[in-house]
């Protein structure tokens, strides 16, 4: 098997259309850059939410959208997903260049890959998430997150996961345990190991993550204080935090969100986010129900973070 790199030139109208193609031949995620939408980055679970605006320059007028297929053979996968994208036409569609080429990349150039797309950036006060391969001159007062997402989900870049760090940094976890349900990469944990808490605990259901983010927190100092546990928040969690942050879907967040209550000391906070703007409501009723009161509501495109307290004893 051999892995091939695929460029589609398309037009905007078609990036759902052409993604149900690449992902029907066999593709794990697309990489969109649509020079009309430089925040739109994150096509594929967080493994590839991470971009650099530079790279958004595009030499001809639509959006170019990559693929990474292992095939024996491309010539007649190429054929088809040339077919099936000017057969968008009858739909309506304006499938603009529908250019698509292929070339061969040898797995290890597959694998670091996205990492071109991965730049250091600032966040929140002082907050400079950098990753592990980039070098960056820090300011005096700034707080370096030093991250290699791998497989996992968080190298920061994403709205949400963003707005999480701002978050955390407003509501100050200095000397405060800090639980992240979700960790994915330990991005969120990182950042409140960096400003001050004292205790983390870091969750995930998948196992990668668990490794990526112990490797992550033990690179950025913080070993010591960290545990990250591989399962289910209150399988693996009998502390309480006064702080709980939970970068998840909506639904998982009503779902974990009798566990979440258990985990956090009276009048804790907690951070979630992974909120599409259309499900918030549903969350802040949930968060209601429970007795929490909410102290804020951020938004960042169509992603929404809420900030809330749980009662008090
Ligand atoms: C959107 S990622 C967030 C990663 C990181 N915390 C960040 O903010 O960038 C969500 C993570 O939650 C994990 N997850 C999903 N359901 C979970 C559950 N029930 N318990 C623990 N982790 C879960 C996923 O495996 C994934 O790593």
């Amino acid at each position: 098997m051999q892995w091939y790199e695929i460029k589609v030139k398309t037009a905007e109208m078609s990036i759902d259309a052409v993604t149900y193609i690449l992902t029907e031949a066999g593709a794990n995620g697309v990489m969109i850059l649509n020079p009309n939408d430089p925040d739109f980055t994150n096509q594929d679970e967080g493994k590839w939410d991470f971009y650099d605006p530079q790279n958004i320059k595009l030499d001809f007028d639509g959006v170019l959208i990559t693929a990474y297929l292992d095939k024996e053979s491309i010539e007649p996968v190429l054929e088809d997903l040339e077919t099936k994208i000017k057969g968008l036409t009858a739909f309506g569609l304006d499938i603009g260049l529908a250019e698509v080429t292929a070339s061969p990349v040898n797995s290890s150039d597959w694998e670091n890959e996205w990492k071109k797309y991965f730049k250091p950036f600032r966040l929140g006060r002082h907050m400079v998430v950098k990753p592990s391969w980039e070098s960056f001159e820090l300011a005096p007062d700034d707080i370096l997150i030093e991250i290699d997402p791998g497989n996992a989900f968080g190298s920061g870049t994403h709205e949400t996961t963003s707005m999480c760090i701002e978050q955390i940094e407003k509501y100050q976890p200095q000397g405060k345990t800090v639980i992240d349900v979700g960790c994915g990469s330990g991005i969120l944990a990182i950042a409140a190991g960096k400003l001050g808490a004292s205790s983390l605990i870091a969750v995930d259901i998948d196992e990668t993550a668990v490794y990526t983010a112990r490797d992550n927190l033990a690179n950025n100092g913080l070993g010591e204080i960290a545990s990250v546990r591989h399962g289910n928040l209150i399988e693996v969690v009998d502390e309480q935090g006064d702080l709980v942050v939970a970068n998840i879907i909506a639904e998982i967040i009503l779902i974990l969100l009798g566990d979440i209550e258990k985990v956090l000391k009276p009048e804790a906070t907690f951070i979630c986010s992974g909120i599409i703007n259309t499900k918030s409501q549903m969350v802040l009723d949930a968060l209601s129900d429970k007795g929490f009161v909410v102290k804020e509501i951020v938004e960042k495109g169509e992603w929404v973070a809420i900030t809330a307290q749980k009662r008090g004893a």
